[in-house]
């Protein structure tokens, strides 16, 4: 069973001219690790919202562990943890209040007027999360003094405090130094392994979706492509070898002996696709004095499938 089902989803917001999701259809299995691509106004938080049950679809299926978005919100809803793009987090409160809060609203734990006062589980898991984001020194400050980075961190802590099978991640770095980035997805990493968390993400740094299991490219609010990683890169960009050889006249005139086409730049570059970067080498008898592979990157393949399917790159 598919843990996120979306068939033929359409959205059209009220008084707005065209529909802002027009049929999309895709499956997420369970443990999978998703992403959800697309340039500005492409589709992307329109769909997650629905996904999360905060946005009425217009048409289509959409179930999440099996439960309808609609029929059985509450179901859906014990199901997800979401970390949006805009923080939702009370500002007067502390850290901790504002989980406490969430984690008594989901039913959790029985709600007590202060932490000490809360049941050992919830403190010890509290504290668990506060110390694998690194935020443990200001949970019981006031999230209005903490930074935009602390502030992320907090709400990932809140959206995990019910062990969510899905959970959505829109944008979750937004904002993030490098070094919170990273920890942030080290986290991420490890929710996935220890829980087999699904995980659906939309993310404008494409380098974050480099190890996804599927990757979706929405644009104009359709599915413009849905596979790996890998099978995008493949469909679309060749790899290169890039050569060079003291011998350059020896190296160039093999090369068009093995009919392989290449460019003269400040080395020798030899696209390929349907050979392997072994067989082409195998093949030469000039001494190298370079070479090396360049793999395209996902973001390289997401921006050359905008270009030629006539979307912009966000
Ligand atoms: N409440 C709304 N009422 C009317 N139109 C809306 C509303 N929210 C979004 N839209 C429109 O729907 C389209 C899709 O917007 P959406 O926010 O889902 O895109 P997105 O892919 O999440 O963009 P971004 O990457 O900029 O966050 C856009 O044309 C947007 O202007």
């Amino acid at each position: 069973m598919a843990m996120i089902y979306v068939e033929e989803l359409v959205k059209q917001y009220d008084k707005a001219k065209t529909p802002a999701v027009k049929g999309v259809s895709f499956a997420v299995n369970e443990g999978e690790f998703f992403a959800f691509l697309g340039p500005n106004g492409a589709g992307k938080t329109t769909t997650i919202s629905i996904l999360t049950t905060t946005l009425s679809k217009t048409s289509g299926i959409v179930t999440i562990a099996g439960y309808d978005v609609e029929k059985e919100a509450r179901q859906v809803r014990e199901k997800v943890g979401i970390i949006f793009q805009q923080p939702s987090l009370d500002l007067q409160l502390s850290a901790e209040e504002n989980i406490r809060f969430h984690a008594c609203l989901y039913g959790m734990f029985s709600y007590r007027p202060t932490f000490q006062l809360m049941p050992s589980a919830y403190k010890d898991r509290v504290m668990g999360l506060a110390e694998i984001v690194g935020i443990q020194d200001a949970l019981f400050k006031p999230v209005k003094k903490m930074s935009g980075g602390m502030q992320r961190k907090l709400e990932i802590i809140r959206s995990l405090m019910h062990t969510p099978s899905v959970l959505f991640l829109d944008e979750p770095t937004q904002g993030l130094d490098a070094v919170s980035r990273r920890s942030l997805w080290e986290y991420i990493n490890t929710v996935r392994k220890e829980h087999g968390t699904t995980v659906f993400l939309t993310t404008h740094y494409i380098d974050e979706a480099e190890n996804v299991d599927k990757v979706c490219i929405v644009n104009q609010g359709r599915v413009a492509s849905c596979c790996s990683p890998e099978e995008m890169k493949k469909s679309l960009l060749r790899q290169e070898l890039v050569l060079d050889a003291d011998d350059r006249e020896g190296l160039t005139g093999e090369l068009s002996e093995l009919g392989l086409f290449h460019k003269k730049d400040a080395h020798i570059i030899v696209p390929y696709q349907d050979k392997t970067a072994q067989e082409i080498i195998a093949r030469l008898n000039t001494k190298l004095t370079l070479l090396k592979i360049n793999e395209p990157t996902l973001e390289d393949a997401y921006v050359e499938y905008l270009n030629k399917t006539g979307g912009a790159a966000a």
